[in-house]
């Protein structure tokens, strides 16, 4: 039997619509539409994702690199003090997890360890570079990798160079020119004027204005703050024109009127960390976290990395044109350079045999000589052991005839004494 069709009444129709518009999502009005959200999908994803940032601080011991990366990131990164007698340079490699509201960042600090209590400037600054290509090196053998694994992958390529100039108020010295240029073109090198509490405004300008020339005479290039984007060309082109950095480092907290700020305590007053007009602390953090940290990790991997990256490939003999600069593929010079090694590998193997065939050969005759050496000793004793044989024989031979003779003699001697005593007998007998 065909059910009956149920009827509805209006009155239900009606509270379904309501709560069906109930259930619909309301749109702001100032919310985005259309792919204008794609700026925000890469903002979710990359907050999603977490940040690293990579600073390597290269300055003499003690002379306040702990501090201020303390102060920059507002942190006690709780590092131990270092001796002033290490035999050699060495890099002090750290990775910190931080988060500030809900943006986590993954801070790697490497910081120089001996630098500067050393007699050899060359010893001082090697490790630096050799430290700043082992991570482009590590980067190009993942890139290289068939199986790459990015999304995991501790990207440890440094991004900035802080550089830490003694306060000495007069010039660099030989290693800070030294080092900067042996690393300019792999690192993106902020200088800064340490303890910058040391020396007076005076002073400071004068300072500064003698490091860049030193710099500029030197051929030193030194990071440069992006003036091509127009939200921040202004505030870079005008810190471009305030570098080096005069800083000033401190975790203490200290009374100033009725607030407590960070500083340092001096018998004549305070220097707080955080005011412009005392030092460029602010200047430095503002410029290196908000306004250009991208910027900096965007020139380590399209200048730095790729300079790199281009030396070492050309070095293993991957150019992008051949000997007529003409393009060739990478398939093709793989090809080669396959052939190249097949080629190379029988080659070798060939001398190997040929070395192998000579030195059996020498052996061979080496074995001959010394066969026909005994084989000459052999027939010597045998004719010395047949001249004896014969001696012998003929000794014997000589022996066995006396011994005949003897008994030749013994014999006639015995018939002769018979016939002497048969002669005697018949004498007497005859006499008789
Ligand atoms: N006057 C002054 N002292 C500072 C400043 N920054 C750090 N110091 C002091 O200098 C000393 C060494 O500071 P650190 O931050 O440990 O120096 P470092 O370069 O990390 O030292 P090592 O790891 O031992 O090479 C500490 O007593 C700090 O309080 C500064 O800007 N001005």
């Amino acid at each position: 039997m065909a059910e009956k069709p149920r009827r509805m009444s209006t009155q239900t129709l009606d509270d379904e619509d309501t709560q069906k518009e109930d259930n619909a999502r309301c749109l702001t009005m100032l919310g985005h539409f259309g792919f204008d959200c794609l700026p925000q999908q890469l903002v979710n994803k990359s907050v999603q994702q977490g940040f690293s940032f990579n600073i390597l601080c290269v300055g003499e011991t003690g002379i306040g690199k702990s501090t201020l990366v303390d102060t920059l990131f507002n942190t006690n990164l709780k590092d131990k003090k270092s001796s002033h007698f290490y035999s050699d340079v060495g890099l002090k490699v750290q990775t910190y997890e931080l988060q500030e509201s809900h943006v986590q960042l993954k801070l790697t600090v490497v910081k120089t360890v001996g630098y500067g209590d050393q007699m050899s400037k060359e010893a001082s600054y090697q490790p630096i570079v050799n430290y700043i290509d082992a991570q482009f090196e590590a980067y190009l053998q993942e890139e290289l990798k068939i199986k790459r694994s990015f999304a995991d992958y501790h990207d440890s390529r440094v991004h900035v160079c802080l550089y830490f100039i003694s306060p000495t108020g007069h010039s660099l010295k030989s290693l800070d020119l030294l080092t900067m240029k042996n690393i300019d073109s792999k690192v993106n090198i902020v200088p800064l004027i340490a303890k910058a509490d040391a020396i007076s405004k005076n002073d400071l300008q004068k300072f500064k204005c003698r490091i860049m020339s030193e710099l500029v005479s030197n051929g030193i290039q030194i990071y440069q703050f992006p003036t091509d984007d127009e939200t921040s060309s202004q505030v870079n082109s005008s810190m471009n024109g305030l570098l080096p950095f005069a800083v000033v480092g401190s975790m203490d907290e200290v009374k100033v009127g009725k607030r407590m700020v960070r500083g340092r305590q001096y018998p004549w007053g305070v220097l707080q960390v955080e005011n412009e007009n005392h030092c460029d602390f602010v200047k430095l953090r503002d410029m290196l976290l908000c306004t250009n940290m991208e910027d900096l990790k965007e020139q380590t991997h399209t200048q730095h990395y790729e300079r790199y990256r281009c030396c070492k490939l050309q070095k293993m003999g991957f150019p992008d044109v051949g000997p007529d600069n003409q393009p060739v593929s990478f398939q093709e010079i793989y090809e080669a350079k396959r052939q190249e090694f097949f080629d190379q590998c029988q080659r070798e193997e060939e001398e190997l045999k040929q070395k192998f065939m000579q030195r059996v050969k020498e052996k061979e005759a080496a074995f001959k000589e010394a066969e026909k050496e005994l084989q000459d000793k052999f027939e010597h004793l045998k004719r010395i052991q047949q001249e004896e044989t014969m001696k012998l024989e003929e000794e014997r031979r000589q022996l066995e005839e006396e011994i005949i003779d003897f008994y030749k003699m013994k014999t006639a001697s015995g018939s002769l004494q018979t016939q002497v005593c048969t002669n005697t007998k018949k004498d007497k007998d005859r006499k008789k």
